[in-house]
């Protein structure tokens, strides 16, 4: 992370602590309700510039047996880093994520994920994520990850049709 950074500063209009954040998209796979094969994450902002999320660890996630499998925990990170930036401004997207992973996360467990801002430089944000499985100290996992600010109507511009959503985003509604 660079030196010189920015000062944060909570979006005026973003969630309050505890409150359940909007998805980034009705079928993101990370947090998106409508999403069919999704992670269904319910993310909540936290104090200063964090977000918290619990997701079962379900059959489906399984990679090693009885174990989530490395992408899935990825995936997790991604969303709920990823939805960091919201607390402070424009979205963002993903630029670079590094995952350890410390500990097997059994199936059957309730994963607990925190993520939170570190600093930003620029469109630059710096968050860092950390996973347990209902004991804060004991850590399963940790990642780091830089996610860029965008202008979501040009950055997807020439995708969006693809979207499950299409006709909604094209139509206007909700705005991109
Ligand atoms: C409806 C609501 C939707 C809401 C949408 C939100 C959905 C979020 C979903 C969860 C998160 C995801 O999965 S997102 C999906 C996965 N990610 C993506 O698809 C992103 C693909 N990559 C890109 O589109 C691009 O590379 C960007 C946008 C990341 C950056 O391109 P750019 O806009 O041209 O900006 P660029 O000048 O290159 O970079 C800006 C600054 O970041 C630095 N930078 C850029 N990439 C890197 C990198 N990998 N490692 C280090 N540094 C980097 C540059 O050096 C520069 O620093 P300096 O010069 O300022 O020092």
């Amino acid at each position: 992370m660079p030196d010189e950074l920015d000062v944060l500063e909570r979006h005026p209009k973003t969630s309050e602590p505890g409150e359940l954040m909007r998805p980034h998209n009705m079928t993101c796979f990370g947090c998106g309700p409508e999403s069919p094969h999704g992670l269904h994450l319910e993310m909540y902002a936290g104090e200063g510039f964090s977000v918290d999320a619990k997701m079962p660890v379900q059959q489906w996630m399984e990679g090693g047996p009885g174990v989530i499998h490395g992408g899935i925990l990825s995936s997790a990170f991604d969303d709920v880093m990823g939805m960091t930036p919201r607390l402070i401004g424009p979205a963002a997207v993903t630029a670079h994520l590094q995952v350890d992973f410390l500990q097997p996360i059994p199936v059957g467990k309730t994963l607990h994920l925190h993520a939170e801002i570190l600093g930003k430089q620029r469109r630059k944000i710096y968050v860092e994520g950390v996973a347990h499985l209902g004991d804060p100290d004991r850590p399963v996992a940790r990642a780091n990850g830089l996610f860029v600010q965008i202008d979501v109507r040009a950055h997807f511009a020439d995708h969006v049709e693809n979207s499950a959503k299409a006709a909604e985003y094209l139509g206007g509604k909700p705005q991109l």
